[in-house]
């Protein structure tokens, strides 16, 4: 039976291959915006298609800061993406929350700096809502997938996006904590905010690698930590994508996040520019 969900992965540091799909083909997909930071594996997972694309590139070629996510969204929706999950590495700024665990987070801080965080300008103006970043139904069907890999999960959490590419000092991290953070990366925003305004339901999970650099008593984050993690939780995660789509249900339901554009354009009809609006036709093409 052929499902109707095309389900986007992004993958995080650690993360550049999904063996897990079939019929697989790298395929090059130009955008308005500039290039992805890599071709797109497009493929299948037993009756689901799949669009997986590394969010650094194959061999973590490109830092947070030049991650191109306005394109990487928009080459999401060229390649007919229904949803996104989002997978990253994160540190963990709360005792419980050990290296190991996965967080699926349902809210963001975004300290991000100069980054480029719309699809929408001077031309066709567009404001959508962040209050519930998160597509609830993708976030639960990814926190059960994981649990039935064998994973620990944690429901809920906050991601606090630094700009990077240097980790935080001390006391950063301390003033996040009091902020409420829960853990810390540097990719989610603008990704979070520009799938809302691409209309993709869109969930993160991020695997805990480390404990940041606020414990005193502990040592302070590098690279390798990070990496030796991401391994570890491998085979957790790549069971977890399949189980994942293997539970989807067969037809996808409408949900609320397909439509956000249809309460967020602003600039009249008169006042838009053709050239922006040419721009938009995979992001807003539904209602433009
Ligand atoms: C490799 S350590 C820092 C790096 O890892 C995370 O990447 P991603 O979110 O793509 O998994 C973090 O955000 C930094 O980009
Ligand atoms: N401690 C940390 N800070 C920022 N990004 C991270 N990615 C993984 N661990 C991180």
């Amino acid at each position: 039976m052929k499902s109707n969900w095309t389900i986007g992965i992004i993958g995080g540091s650690g993360l550049y291959q999904m063996d897990a799909l079939e019929d697989a083909q790298w395929i090059s997909i130009d955008t308005p915006w500039g290039k992805p930071s890599d071709d797109v594996l497009c493929g299948r997972i037993g009756a689901v298609q799949v669009r997986f694309l590394p969010r650094h590139g194959r061999g973590h070629r490109i830092p947070p800061s030049a991650v191109n996510a306005r394109a990487n969204i928009d080459a999401l929706k060229r390649a007919g993406c229904t949803d996104v999950l989002a997978i990253s590495a994160v540190g963990s700024l709360q005792e419980e929350l050990e290296p190991g665990r996965f967080v699926v987070v349902d809210q963001f801080i975004d300290r991000t700096r100069g980054r480029d965080s719309s699809f929408f300008g001077t031309g066709m103006v567009a404001h959508v809502s962040m209050a519930e970043p998160v597509c609830e139904r993708m976030a639960g069907f990814a926190a059960a997938a994981v649990e039935n890999a064998g994973g620990k999960v944690a429901r809920g959490g906050t991601y606090l996006a630094m700009e990077g590419p240097q980790f935080s000092t001390r006391a950063e991290s301390l003033l996040y904590r009091q902020w409420g953070a829960d853990v810390i990366g540097m990719t989610a925003m603008p990704e979070a905010k520009l799938a809302r305004e691409a209309e993709l339901p869109y969930a993160l999970v991020g695997m805990v690698t480390d404990y940041d650099c606020w414990r005193e008593d502990a040592a302070f984050v590098e690279v390798s930590d990070v990496i030796a993690q991401m391994e570890a939780n491998g085979t957790i995660a790549r069971k977890a994508v399949e189980q994942f789509m293997a539970a989807l249900p067969e037809k996808r339901g409408p949900s609320p996040l397909d439509t956000v554009l249809d309460h967020a354009l602003i600039t009249s009809p008169d006042a838009r520019d053709p050239a922006m609006l040419a721009k938009l036709d995979a992001v807003a093409g539904r209602i433009l």
